[in-house]
């Protein structure tokens, strides 16, 4: 081994047997289905090409790097965004409109994240961690988890606005459905923002349509 090569000063958090890594494997590869599973309300609306359950994610987790309130943990919002939904990898992304009680959601979910940090990752510190992040985002009883539950509610929004813009489709009811739930302070301000956005977005698309029919 190199010299530079930093030597392990702290005995691993987690040494796995055999079989715990064969499980701890089959937890990386469950991870890819929310890499390919597609958001269930854009499929619903016949969104070409929808983004996954992890892009909705992904920017969740960088919009929580840009938030300006020192009172958040910023780095735990960042890892409760990233693990929010994934319990879906297991059940799938239930979208309002199925009509499934809160309650089976809740369970079917609570479920999947129980065979993920037990039966998969056998309760390894990291397992613990993803656990605990994730019972926090359910529970909503902290800043952090709130101000998540309203990045989840923006990020639908401007992807919403993304795919009327980009598809030419109406998504007013995913607009209904969030923006008007956000309660923190400066998510409530971006929200503002896009819906100026749309506003102009709104009067440029019926200009346009003006224009086509006097023509
Ligand atoms: N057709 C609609 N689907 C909606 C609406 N609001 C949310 N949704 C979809 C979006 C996701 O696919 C899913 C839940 O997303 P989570 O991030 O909460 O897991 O539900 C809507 O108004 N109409
Ligand atoms: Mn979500």
């Amino acid at each position: 081994m190199s010299a530079n090569v930093p030597t392990r000063e702290f005995p691993p958090l987690y040494a796995p047997t055999g079989h715990q890594r064969k499980d701890r494997l089959a937890f990386f590869h469950l991870l890819e289905k929310l890499k390919t599973q597609k958001r269930t309300g854009w499929m619903d609306n016949k969104i070409p090409n929808p983004e996954s359950i992890s892009d909705h994610m992904y920017r969740m987790a960088v919009l929580a790097m840009c938030s300006s309130d020192q009172g958040l943990d910023i780095s735990k919002c960042v890892m409760m965004c990233l693990v929010h939904d994934l319990a879906e990898a297991h059940v799938g992304d239930i979208a309002p409109r199925e009509g499934i009680t809160a309650a089976e959601k809740s369970r079917r979910e609570e479920e999947a994240i129980h065979n993920v940090v037990h039966d998969m990752l056998h309760d390894s510190p990291a397992a613990l961690q993803i656990e605990a992040l994730w019972k926090e985002y359910e529970e909503r009883q902290t800043p952090e988890a709130r101000f998540v539950k309203d990045l989840d509610r923006f990020e639908m929004a401007a992807q919403a606005l993304e795919y009327e813009r980009e598809h030419d489709a109406s998504l007013q009811p995913f607009f209904d459905s969030s923006l008007p739930k956000v309660q923190h302070p400066e998510v409530q301000e971006w929200g503002r923002d896009l819906l100026d956005e749309r506003q102009g977005l709104q009067s440029t698309q019926a200009g346009n349509t003006k224009q086509a029919t006097t023509i």
